[in-house]
């Protein structure tokens, strides 16, 4: 991590942006080849599952969400597995935890008093998960959440800048959030679910990218549908080429239904396959999710046990 340079803001080019074109069939084809991948060898599966843990966001973005059910997830995020599994699996040295939490504003607080600086705090702000409440309280909102403790910030873009073409907007809004956000990294939700096309995807991407986002994020876990592998292909390779065109390395987060281990598999390859293996790091990719965590340690009981194989006869990444 010693050569990365945060992502600034780069002029918006919308020659560039008018021009982006997404095969669809070529991803859809690329998608479905990497379910069938080995890339990731059997006897490496479990190694790459204590790998997932430390980049996971262990979330809860729930309506009924309490103090007391927030201080339970960072004490897990502190803790991912099971004391008898740390030993089993031979982790005793390792400080296995999660890349982080993720909650709502109001749960900072307990989150704060639990990780007490231990690992970062994610705050979803701007009116997640809609992002229609007005700039002037989306903008307060993410300088409540920093100064709360939140050193990472998850945004909400406004959907109708994208569905209208609108660029201009977006680069607008994503350049007031990242100012917003100050030292606090800033991950730009794209709700790709609402967005109707690749092509939008891959242009919200740059747009978001230009604008300064630290990391892209596909979903809030809210739209009907969440991470998917073709959109994740879209995104992934929008970071590759703002790589190379800019020098800036941006962080890539697939979230919302991710919640098995076979998944996580499958964008851990992705990853691994389309960005190299220093996108496998937490300051350049996270998997937001509410219940992967628990499949996990799942599927390492399974491993320890010696019923591995047969727990993971339909997990080959
Ligand atoms: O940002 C994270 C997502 O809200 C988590 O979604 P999930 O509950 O489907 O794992």
């Amino acid at each position: 991590m010693s050569d990365f340079k945060r992502n600034e803001a780069v002029p918006l080019d919308l020659g560039w942006i008018n021009h982006i074109h997404v095969n669809k069939s070529a991803a859809d084809r690329r998608a479905a080849s990497l379910a069938n991948r080995r890339t990731v060898k059997k006897e490496y599966q479990a190694a790459w599952l204590v790998k997932a843990i430390g980049l996971i966001d262990l979330t809860t973005l729930s309506g009924d969400d309490t103090p007391g059910r927030v201080e339970r997830l960072c004490r897990k995020a502190l803790r991912p597995l099971r004391a008898d599994l740390v030993e089993a699996l031979g982790l005793q040295d390792y400080n296995l935890a999660t890349g982080a939490v993720c909650v709502y504003h109001e749960m900072i607080k307990p989150a704060v008093d639990v990780l007490q600086g231990r690992l970062p705090i994610a705050a979803v702000s701007t009116g997640f998960p809609a992002g229609l409440t007005s700039m002037e309280t989306k903008v307060r909102e993410i300088e409540l959440s920093v100064a709360a403790g939140a050193s990472e910030i998850d945004i909400v873009i406004t959907r109708q800048h994208v569905l209208t073409g609108n660029w201009q907007a977006l680069y607008d809004e994503m350049l007031a959030y990242r100012k917003a956000c100050g030292e606090a990294h800033v991950k730009a939700i794209l709700a790709t679910g609402e967005l109707v096309t690749l092509e939008n995807v891959a242009k919200a991407s740059w747009v978001c990218m230009m604008a300064g986002a630290d990391f892209i994020k596909t979903s809030t876990g809210k739209e009907p549908v969440n991470a998917t592998i073709p959109v994740s292909l879209t995104m992934v390779r929008a970071i590759r080429e703002y790589h190379e065109q800019t020098g800036f390395k941006i962080g890539y987060k697939p979230a919302g239904g991710v919640g098995t281990a076979k998944a996580a598999l499958q964008y851990l390859t992705l990853m691994k396959e389309e960005l190299g293996n220093e996108w496998l790091e937490p300051h350049l990719f996270r998997i937001g999710a509410s219940s992967l965590l628990t499949d996990i340690e799942r599927q390492l009981e399974h491993y320890v046990t010696g019923n591995y194989s047969a727990a993971h006869r339909h997990a080959q990444p």
